[in-house]
């Protein structure tokens, strides 16, 4: 999408929707086996429309609770979600990108997207182009007729970040999409991501373990404590966006500075 289309898509949004997200003083608890957990919080947090937040913390923290409170799967114990001023409405509010892509294998690529356009009230006769533009925008050009057990778990993950973006929603949630890639694909995916965040202009929620992916994505990266999580570190991050050389970045001293100081508070946040 183009920014132009991305005013046109935000101007016909009824709501006025921007994607910003306000987490106030959010705690959540699950019940398991007549124990209560505390799965996260208390979180205060403010994702202003537009930034691309990585949530990054040791496992069990609560990030994909964070990110699931975010897109309306659950409901807080404790405090309030808004997104774009309201409560989520899980399937509506966000675009959602889990760790495997959850495609319909025995469909084509085709027939993936074609499913969410129609969930996103595109008509069928606009659908190819609609098709077309995701397609290109992840990568995939010409792989329409192709079934999904056919291409590789990166091309997978690629269609289901295409499917997120079908419904044009301002706000993108991955929940670590490329945990299960290997470091090329991943790599080549973490710079479509990048590129495609800054192309929409969406409010993009990102979960990782990975400080480096965290540091090359982000234009800001939280850390959570050890669970229930709580934010450990808020740190801005003041690195090009939009075109850049990827590699020149990967390999330049500030990102270098910058791996380094996240993955030394998560540790200090994962012992604490
Ligand atoms: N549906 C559930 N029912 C009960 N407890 C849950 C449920 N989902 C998560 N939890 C618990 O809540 C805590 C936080 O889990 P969550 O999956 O949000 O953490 P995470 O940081 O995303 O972990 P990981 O990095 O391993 O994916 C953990 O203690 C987990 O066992």
């Amino acid at each position: 999408m183009s920014s132009s289309e991305t005013t046109t898509a935000a101007a016909s949004t009824p709501t006025g929707a921007d994607g910003a997200v306000r987490l106030e003083n959010v705690v959540h608890r699950y019940s398991r086996g007549g124990e209560t957990v505390t799965a996260v919080g208390p979180v205060d947090l403010t994702v202003p429309a537009g930034e691309f937040l990585v949530l990054v913390g040791a496992s069990g923290c609560g990030k994909s609770t964070l990110l699931r409170l975010i897109a309306g799967f659950e409901r807080p114990t404790q405090g309030a979600v808004r997104v774009s001023g309201a409560a989520p409405r899980p399937g509506a509010t966000a675009g959602v990108v889990f760790q495997s892509p959850r495609l319909f294998p025995w469909r084509t690529v085709r027939g993936n997207l074609d499913l969410a356009l129609r969930y996103a009230g595109v008509e069928r006769a606009h659908r190819p182009e609609h098709r077309a533009r995701l397609l290109a925008r992840v990568g995939l050009e010409g792989t329409e007729e192709r079934r999904v057990w056919e291409i590789s778990g990166g091309q997978q993950q690629r269609v289901a970040i295409a499917r997120a973006l079908a419904a044009e929603n301002p706000l993108l949630l991955l929940d670590e999409p490329f945990a299960a890639l290997d470091a090329l694909t991943r790599e080549r995916l973490q710079e479509d991501v990048r590129r495609v965040a800054a192309q929409t202009g969406s409010t993009t929620v990102f979960v990782t373990h990975s400080a480096e992916e965290a540091v090359f994505l982000g234009s800001r990266i939280v850390v959570l404590t050890k669970g229930p999580g709580t934010v450990a570190l808020d740190l801005p991050i003041d690195l090009p966006r939009g075109d850049v050389d990827a590699e020149e970045l990967r390999g330049s001293r500030e990102f270098a500075e910058l791996r380094t100081r996240v993955a030394h508070a998560v540790k200090t946040a994962a012992a604490a």
